[in-house]
């Protein structure tokens, strides 16, 4: 059966136009005036747009001791419920354990998805398996995004000769890095002061992670990143010092992304200091909220383009895990949600604002990322031949952000009482109508993985660059005879 959205403006990330939308088999058939369908949606009012893809989740993360609350199931319910068609995931193999099990597990949860997604690669330790299995990801598992974690130190974190040497390869596999950039023996060091000097609080997750150790990341991972030659992106940007070093890189010509989050751009460090311990732990994510100078930075860099994609990080976890740290700030497992509420946050505080144009906004909440990520124009386009993952927004909805009506498994919203202007009319996922005004007719199993290969025009581009300054051996007329 086809379905046509009719009577809509659509916006893409660099055109808008009125003109409808034919759907047939969950892809987009026709673009144009007049069009008819079995099925008419209206889009009087609203904007259609490519569904927003959220590059940054973290869906039944074992971690800290507990499992983030929100699975497949949950969690890609939210992400619909907000605009949101596509997650990307990342699969965390324990450190020895090997990669493909790791992807296995992350397959086996994701059986339950109502919405498209795809995995993202954690390199956790290093050893020959680690080389070898990453062809394999690659080639065979569709997965060319390999995220580093420089900080957790003890867990998750890699030291620089792994990361050079993950770095490494997958330059040679046609892949690309992603880190989460803090300096995690600073922040050890700085957390063990503050606990020892009676700092237990959850504020104490703030000192204990100052812009400095996420700047200092930074720069080194675009270094050594620079020197391995591949493409880097870094997730979760929060402040002007990581921005800065992101920035000034892109403007060398090298070729780094950031991707500062919604709850960054819209919340304040100023939440770690309620006198409500729950307020305050249930905002403990790293990097942490900082001040709005950093956030200024991070708005600035959306409008020039020195940062490329807002995504949430969603990792989210119950008031009654969040306790597991009362008493020592370290145990408060980190993370925040945020997938139900990245779009209308966005366009309420982007759009509506003049920060962003609708455009800029379709860019970084989805056309941007679909092409970082190898998988445009199949997602985060409206052309003919892409996948009906549709957004259909009506800029007149308003709400205000309650705990109690959200889709997400939690018991509390970091955006509760946020007033949000932009909702969705409808969210179309492969053609199927997930959402309308707010009602949820999402299919449990639905969601299919996505699969990108290697070797972007990106890495193509970068691996011919970087061959014309390979080290190579100086031709000489003569060799002196040795001086012995
Ligand atoms: N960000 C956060 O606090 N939790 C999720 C894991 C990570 O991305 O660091
Ligand atoms: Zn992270």
């Amino acid at each position: 059966m086809s379905k046509v959205i009719k009577n809509g403006t659509i916006v893409t990330a660099d055109l808008t136009y009125k003109a409808d939308i034919l759907i047939e088999g969950g892809k987009i058939a026709e673009i144009g005036p007049g069009l008819s369908g079995d099925e008419e949606l209206d889009a009087t009012g609203c904007f259609v747009m490519p569904g927003g893809i959220d590059p940054h989740t973290h869906l039944e993360m074992p971690f800290m001791g507990t499992f983030s609350t929100d699975d497949f199931n949950t969690g890609t319910r939210a992400a619909l419920a907000g605009g949101t068609t596509m997650v990307v995931d990342f699969a965390l193999p324990d450190p020895g354990q090997s990669l493909t099990d790791a992807l296995k597990r992350w397959h086996n949860k994701s059986g339950q998805a109502h919405c498209d997604y795809s995995f993202h690669m954690a390199v956790t330790w290093w050893g020959e398996q680690v080389f070898d299995e990453m062809k394999t990801v690659i080639e065979d598992h569709g997965i060319n995004t390999f995220k580093h974690f420089m900080a957790y130190k003890g867990a998750l974190m890699v030291n620089d000769d792994e990361m050079y040497a993950s770095f490494q390869r997958l330059a040679e596999l046609g892949g690309i890095a992603m880190v989460h950039a803090e300096n995690g023996d600073v922040v050890a060091e700085l957390s063990a002061r503050l606990l020892r000097e009676g700092n237990t609080g959850p504020e104490a997750h703030a000192y204990s992670r100052p812009s400095q150790v996420e700047g200092e990341a930074t720069n080194r991972a675009i270094m050594i990143a620079d020197m391995a030659g591949v493409p880097l992106y870094v997730v979760h940007t929060s402040c002007e010092e990581s921005h800065e070093a992101i920035r000034r890189a892109r403007m060398a010509g090298k070729r780094v992304w950031g991707e500062p989050l919604i709850q960054h751009l819209t919340l304040d460090e100023s939440e770690y200091f309620n006198t409500d311990w729950d307020h305050a732990a249930r905002r403990v994510m790293s990097p942490p909220f900082r001040n709005k100078k950093h956030q200024d930075s991070l708005w600035a860099g959306l409008q020039s383009g020195s940062l490329s994609v807002v995504a949430t990080d969603h990792c989210a976890f119950t008031t009654e895990q969040k306790r597991f740290g009362v008493g020592d700030f370290t145990k408060i497992p980190n993370g925040t949600g945020g997938l139900e509420d990245r779009i209308p946050m966005l366009w309420t505080h982007g759009v509506e604002t003049g920060r962003l144009t609708p455009e800029e906004f379709v860019a970084v909440t989805s056309t941007n990322i679909a092409k970082i990520l190898n998988c445009y124009p199949k997602k985060g386009a409206i052309l003919v031949g892409s996948d009906a993952d549709i957004l259909v927004l009506d800029p007149a909805k308003e709400k205000t952000i309650t705990a109690s009506t959200q889709a997400s498994a939690i018991d509390y919203n970091v955006f509760e009482g946020q007033k949000v202007k932009g909702l969705p009319r409808f969210v179309l996922t492969r053609g199927h109508v997930a959402v309308t005004d707010g009602d949820l007719t999402t299919r449990e199993g639905h969601g299919e993985f996505v699969k990108r290969p290697g070797n972007g025009s990106v890495n193509r581009a970068l691996s011919s660059w970087k061959a014309l300054t390979n080290p190579r051996p100086v031709e000489r007329s003569g060799i002196p005879a040795s001086g012995v």
